[in-house]
């Protein structure tokens, strides 16, 4: 498989107003290849979203490499790194008086001319988005009338419609019940496998992760481990992943149990 994202002695962090830099991980380095469904864990604050925002150009990296197809991503331009990532955040949407339809539509953005007009080739693709996502009942609501877990499907298939080779999303089943946490998941993995993208997420589901991810990368504040979920639980990487008072790792289900 072909290596799109590779990321070299990456630090990350925040430059703060008098100079001095607060790194929040450093010397990361992993790559990505086509087609693989990737999940970043690791306990609150451990920088997962910064990270993630970092890899798609939203925010700057302190020293490193960060590569996608061999080139830097600082070196693209907007219009090239929109149609090589879609990136999904948690931020609130500026406006939500879009219909559900509308909304996916802007995904279409970096291909379409600047009056916005969709070709075939465009609403093509947001009729796919809308059916991969199950989203077919509720094409004509207004985003504001959408409960907080449409609203997260609803900018998943935005960032489908968009049909880059990367996908990065922030925490994508957060507001989803387990049985749509884990059809999003899968949808997303299918699309990883069927139409070769690379697919990253940040997530707390470490479970589901395990049960699904080709690759994990687990960050903590001694380091950071990337691999297959089963080499992890070779290499008890879980176990260090949160203070042992309350949960435990099981090695034989793959799931965090409660300490008695
Ligand atoms: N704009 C900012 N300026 C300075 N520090 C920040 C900024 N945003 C986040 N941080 C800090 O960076 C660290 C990592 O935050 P980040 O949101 O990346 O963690 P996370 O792993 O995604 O957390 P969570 O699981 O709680 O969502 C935290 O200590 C946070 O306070």
């Amino acid at each position: 498989m072909q290596n799109v994202l590779e990321i070299s002695n990456l630090s990350i962090g925040y430059s703060g107003r008098n100079g001095g830099d607060t790194v929040i991980a450093r010397d990361l380095n992993f790559t990505l290849a086509q087609g693989e469904f990737v999940s970043i864990v690791g306990a609150n604050g451990i920088g997962k979203s910064t990270l993630l925002r970092t890899l798609a150009g939203v925010q700057r990296q302190l020293s490193g490499q960060v590569l996608i197809n061999g080139k830097s991503i600082y070196s693209l331009t907007p219009q090239k790194l929109a149609s090589s990532l879609s990136i999904v955040l948690t931020e609130p949407l500026p406006t939500r008086n879009l219909t559900v339809r509308e909304l996916i539509s802007l995904g279409r953005q970096p291909y379409t001319n600047w009056l916005g007009t969709l070709t075939e080739n465009d609403k093509e693709a947001v009729e796919s988005s809308i059916r991969n996502t199950g989203l077919e009942a509720l094409e004509h609501r207004k985003c504001y009338e959408l409960s907080d877990g449409q609203l997260q499907k609803v900018l998943i298939a935005r960032a489908l419609a968009q049909d880059t080779p990367i996908m990065m999303l922030d925490e994508p089943t957060t507001h989803l019940d387990l049985y749509h946490k884990v059809q999003v998941l899968k949808t997303m993995k299918g699309i990883a496998r069927e139409f070769g993208k690379t697919v990253i997420y940040t997530t707390h589901e470490i479970d589901l992760a395990i049960q699904l991810c080709d690759q994990m990368l687990i960050l903590e504040r001694s380091g950071h481990h990337f691999g297959p979920p089963c080499s992890h639980i070779e290499n008890q990487s879980f176990q260090n992943l949160f203070p042992s008072d309350l949960i435990d790792f099981d090695s034989g289900t793959g799931t965090f149990k409660i300490k008695n």
